[in-house]
């Protein structure tokens, strides 16, 4: 299926007059509404902001980014290296990293384009992220840039924009806090609202940058294959044993130890609640370490052209590298043969074979709908009771008048007014990107992207008649809008020209993920990291990858687990080293370990 050059890409939200008019295929009057004629080379910046590409080359045009070529004559009678079910990020680190070990790779993706949550669409001139747009690992140096690394493999480069401030804090208390890049500008713009804290907040984060050089120290692979992880341990044992001394711990704990003030507590729960949408005393310390320094080390960066193109590049990589990938694919069955994956089933009939499966759908998904319960391995059953679905999304999608913004902007802005304890509650905290604030090819001269977004149950918008479905989508929408407008930009309403809403019930659509979750959550306070199951399961042949594996969520942890799955899968087909013996000794012993948890 090919949907041919400068095809413009829909994903539209859910809502009956969105779907009765939805084709992609006929959106013709969006035809060549491509970002044309921008060169990455010649690329604007926002005049309100001095940010300069890094150059780091292309290889991409943004025009190219917005061709999506599907896969023709996929031969359902051969028989791949491995198969992976979707093209997340995490899918498609797991299938590049495979496809250049020389393996032969099918993907299968349900929706017309790559990328899940990282995809985009596009609508009246302007290039929406779907959902990430806080791209960590994404820098020119470290060993944890893990999403430049994977473009690196198959070939790809992208520019970058710098962002000169992670994300703005608008809390309780008027408490303003800028995350600048600078770490040290950091630590001063902290210390200066906490100033009794200081040597709390020096120890607090320090301890992250214990585990972060530590992390960043390591050749980063699979930790359930023993000779790599021996090796490591050898080569770096002071580095592992901090790893594997805070691997069950979480940040608020460490916090505690340092810090006293409620309000500065309740900003390190708003810290974490950003990568981990739980508070500081469920999220996993290795996670804070990894993130909270990171932004520092590299910085964030964001793609010319819009994270969608990122996906893009993979998928591009993927068919240089002789593997395949077909678009429009569901896949509604794992086949099992004598108890192992050998092969999937999608909705229109065909069958694919390979000698491993991959699924990069949530376990909910994999283990609840592509698989039959009776399938269910006691490891499931044990994942399903230490992680819960955390709540989907409601997204606003918007372009505005650009002078509703005051000069100097920021990109990213996370937003509780009034009561802490509203924090992880529904609709509670608004989180907002502004990517033309960067890139401003991505909206029509003189306008800009808010992106905005806020967690919402399924449950809230279930069983609704049409008319009230749309109803109540334009009353919360106003709402959250409404609030930003008394908090950041006064006027906020009126300098509305486009608007588009997603709910919970678009995500479980269009993403594919039950419930349309955003990931998985602790039930309770986990012991850190060590619940996370890796990339193998209780089936033969049959491996996950993305945000519900080791490390969780994010899209830098998703591209983790993308490589740690590719070379587990790797050593199983014989493609790297491996030692059967020790393989059993440390399966084993993970698993006991995570019974832990
Ligand atoms: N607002 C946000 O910023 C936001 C929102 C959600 C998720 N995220 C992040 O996105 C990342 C998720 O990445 P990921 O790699 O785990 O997955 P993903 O959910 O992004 O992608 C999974 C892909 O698999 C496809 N798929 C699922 N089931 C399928 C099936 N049966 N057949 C064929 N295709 C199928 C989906 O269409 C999708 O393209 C996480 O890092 C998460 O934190 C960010
Ligand atoms: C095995 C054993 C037992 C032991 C051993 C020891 C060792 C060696 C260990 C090791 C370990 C490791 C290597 C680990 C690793 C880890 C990692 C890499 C991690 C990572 C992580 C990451 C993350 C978590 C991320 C996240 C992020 C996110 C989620 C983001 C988000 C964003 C958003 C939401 C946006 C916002 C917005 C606004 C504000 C607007």
């Amino acid at each position: 299926m090919s949907l041919g050059c400068y095809q413009t890409v829909l994903f539209p939200t859910e809502g009956k007059s969105d779907f009765s008019s939805w084709n992609p295929l006929k959106n013709s009057q969006l035809k060549g509404n491509k970002i044309s004629g921008v060169k990455f080379s010649n690329f604007q910046v926002s005049q309100r902001r001095k940010c300069i590409p890094m150059k780091l080359k292309s290889l991409l045009s943004v025009d190219s980014a917005v061709e999506i070529e599907g896969k023709e004559g996929v031969n359902t009678g051969s028989k791949y290296d491995a198969i992976v079910i979707g093209s997340g990020i995490g899918g498609l680190v797991a299938a590049t990293q495979l496809a250049v070990k020389g393996a032969k790779v099918l993907v299968l993706e349900k929706y017309v384009i790559p990328g899940g949550s990282s995809g985009y669409y596009q609508r009246d001139g302007y290039t929406f992220d779907v959902g990430s747009s806080v791209m960590f690992g994404f820098s020119d140096k470290g060993n944890l840039n893990l999403i430049t690394q994977a473009l690196a493999a198959v070939g790809r480069e992208m520019d970058v924009i710098p962002d000169p401030t992670t994300v703005h804090f608008h809390l309780p208390n008027n408490l303003s806090v800028q995350v600048h890049r600078e770490y040290s500008e950091f630590i001063n713009e902290l210390t200066s609202k906490f100033p009794h804290e200081k040597e709390g907040i020096l120890k607090f984060y320090g301890e992250c940058w214990k585990i972060f050089n530590a992390l960043n120290s390591l050749q980063l692979k699979s930790l359930e294959e023993p000779i790599y992880l021996f090796g490591q341990f050898f080569q770096k044992p002071l580095e592992c044993l901090t790893l594997a001394y805070y691997l069950p711990q979480n940040a608020g704990d460490i916090a505690r130890k340092y810090m006293k003030d409620p309000d500065l507590l309740s900003f390190i729960d708003a810290e974490c609640f950003i990568v981990s949408t739980v508070n500081a005393l469920r999220t996993p310390m290795i996670n804070a370490g990894m993130v909270l320094c990171d932004r520092h080390f590299g910085g964030i960066n964001y793609p010319v052209g819009g994270v969608g193109g990122i996906a893009k590049s993979l998928a591009e990589g993927l068919i240089d590298q002789g593997s395949e990938i077909l678009y429009k694919a569901n896949v509604t069955n794992i086949i099992i043969d004598q108890g192992k994956a050998v092969g999937v089933k999608i909705s229109d009939g065909r069958e694919f074979f390979a000698q491993t499966i991959i699924s990069n759908a949530t376990r909910w998904d994999t283990f609840g709908k592509l698989l039959k319960a009776e399938h269910l391995p006691k490891e499931e059953e044990n994942f399903q009771k230490v992680y819960v679905k955390a709540p989907s999304f409601l997204s606003i999608h918007m372009g505005v008048k650009a002078d509703v913004l005051p000069p100097d902007t920021d990109c990213h802005h996370f937003v509780l007014e009034d009561d802490w304890t509203r924090l992880e509650e529904p609709y509670g905290s608004i989180f907002l990107s502004i990517p033309t604030v960067l890139d401003s090819s991505l909206a029509p001269k003189g306008r800009h992207i808010l992106h905005i977004f806020t967690t919402s149950p399924l449950e809230d918008w279930e069983g609704l008649p049409p008319k009230d479905y749309e109803a109540k989508k334009e009353l919360i929408a106003d709402e959250i809008i409404g609030r930003l407008e008394k908090k950041l930009f006064p006027g906020l309403k009126s300098s509305i020209v486009f608007k588009e809403v997603g709910t919970p019930k678009t995500h479980r659509r269009y993403l594919a993920r039950d419930m349309g979750t955003y990931g998985p959550m602790p039930r309770q306070i986990p012991k850190g990291l060590l619940g996370m199951p890796f990339n193998t399961t209780g089936i033969s042949g049959l491996y996950c990858v993305g945000d519900s594996c080791f490390p969780g969520q994010g899209v830098i942890a998703v591209a983790f687990s993308g490589v740690m799955c590719a070379h587990r899968v790797a050593a199983d087909i014989g493609l790297e080293k491996k030692s059967p013996i020790l393989d059993a000794a440390l399966l084993g012993l993970l698993g006991w370990l995570r019974t832990l948890a």
